[in-house]
C-alpha cells in the first residue's frame, strides 16, 4: 500500500499550501457526512488529504465535530498516516504561546461524543496505552524544526469536552496535580478512533496561551489566542509542507498502528450485527 497523509487542521488551519493536483472532495461515511470536503492532491510526490477539523469558516464546535465521518472518510481515501494539528493552552512556564508540542499521551475528560467504531454486535477492545505512532511523531518534529518552529518532544494533553475554557481551579488540577502539558478540546475521541481504524496518528499541539494558571498572564481570551493563532498556522503548514520528504516509503508500522485490530474484536462471528459489520467496511474490513 501506498503512504497517504491525511492532516486533520484545527482552529485557523481551515487549508494547506502547495497541493499538486488539489481538488475538494466531498465523502460520505456510515457513520455520517465529515466536517467538510477533503482537500486531497499530491506534495514531494506524496498523496496527502487535507480535512478542516471545524470545516471551512470553522462551523463545528468541539462537541459536535463529526469525528468517526472525519476519520472513516481518510481511511476510505486511503491514508495510512493522520497528522492533527491543533490550537491548545499551555500549562508550563516553558512551552511558550507559538511553540509547538507534539503530544504523546492524553487524558480524556471529554464526555458528550461518541467514542467508538464498535459496540453492540461488534465489540472490540484496542490499546490506547500508546496513542500516537513515535516515527509518524518524530517526523513531524523534526519537519518542525527545519521549518523553524521552537518544538517541544512529548507531552500530555488533556482533552476537555469546552466549549467554555477551563475555570481556575480546573487549570491547576490538570497542572499540579494531574501533570498535564497542554490543554485543548478535540484530540479526544480522534486519537482513539484514529488507532481503531489502524491508523497512525500523530498530534502537533500548536500553543496559543496559558490558559487561566498563570499568575502573569490571567485568564485565557478568545481575542489572545486569535492573536497567535494566524503565526501557528502559518508555522504548521509550513511544518506539513516539509513533512513528506522527512517519510520514507511506506513500510508496515513498527510500532503496530497499522495492526490495532489484530486480536481486538470479541463478538463471535455468528453473534455480530450484520449491518454493523457493513458499517465498518472501512475501518475494520481488513479483519471482517
Ligand atoms: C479557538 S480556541 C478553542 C478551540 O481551538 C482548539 O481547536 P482545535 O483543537 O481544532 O485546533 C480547541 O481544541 C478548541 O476547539
Ligand atoms: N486554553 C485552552 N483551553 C482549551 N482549548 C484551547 N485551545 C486553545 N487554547 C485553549
Amino acid at each position: 500500500m501506498a503512504r497517504m497523509i491525511g492532516v486533520i487542521g484545527g482552529s485557523g488551519v481551515y487549508d494547506i499550501d502547495g497541493l499538486e493536483d488539489a481538488k475538494w472532495q466531498a465523502i460520505e461515511t456510515p457513520w455520517g457526512t465529515p466536517s467538510d470536503e477533503v482537500l486531497t492532491g499530491t506534495l514531494n510526490g506524496v498523496a496527502m488529504a487535507f480535512l478542516p477539523r471545524h470545516g471551512r469558516g470553522h462551523v463545528h464546535s468541539p462537541s459536535t465535530v463529526p469525528y468517526r465521518a472525519n476519520i472513516d472518510a481518510l481511511k476510505r481515501l486511503g491514508v495510512t498516516d493522520v497528522v492533527s494539528v491543533s490550537a491548545c493552552g499551555s500549562f508550563r512556564e516553558e512551552l511558550a504561546p507559538g511553540d509547538f508540542v507534539v503530544v504523546d499521551q492524553f487524558i480524556d475528560r471529554t464526555f458528550a461524543r461518541e467514542k467508538s467504531f464498535f459496540g453492540t454486535g461488534c465489540v472490540a477492545h484496542v490499546s490506547v496505552a500508546h496513542p500516537t505512532c513515535p516515527r509518524l511523531s518524530a517526523a513531524c518534529l523534526a519537519a518542525g524544526r527545519e521549518a523553524g518552529v521552537t518544538m517541544h518532544d512529548g507531552g500530555t494533553y488533556l482533552a476537555m469536552e469546552g466549549p467554555q475554557f477551563s475555570s481556575l481551579a480546573e487549570s491547576k488540577l490538570y497542572r499540579e496535580v494531574w501533570g498535564c502539558d497542554v490543554i485543548g478540546m478535540t484530540n479526544m475521541p480522534e486519537a482513539k478512533l484514529a488507532r481503531e481504524a489502524e491508523l497512525c496518528y500523530a498530534s502537533v499541539a500548536m500553543i496559543t496561551d496559558y490558559d487561566s494558571w498563570h499568575p502573569d498572564h490571567g485568564a485565557v481570551e478568545i481575542t489572545d489566542i486569535i492573536a497567535t493563532l494566524t503565526g501557528n498556522a502559518d508555522k504548521a503548514r509550513s511544518l506539513i509542507t516539509l513533512l513528506a520528504a522527512k517519510l520514507g516509503a511506506h513500510e508496515p508500522c513498527a510500532d503496530g498502528c497499522d495492526r490495532a485490530l489484530e486480536y481486538a474484536i470479541m463478538t463471535a462471528p455468528e453473534k455480530r450485527d450484520p449491518a454493523l459489520v457493513a458499517k465498518l467496511d472501512a475501518i475494520a474490513g481488513r479483519v471482517l
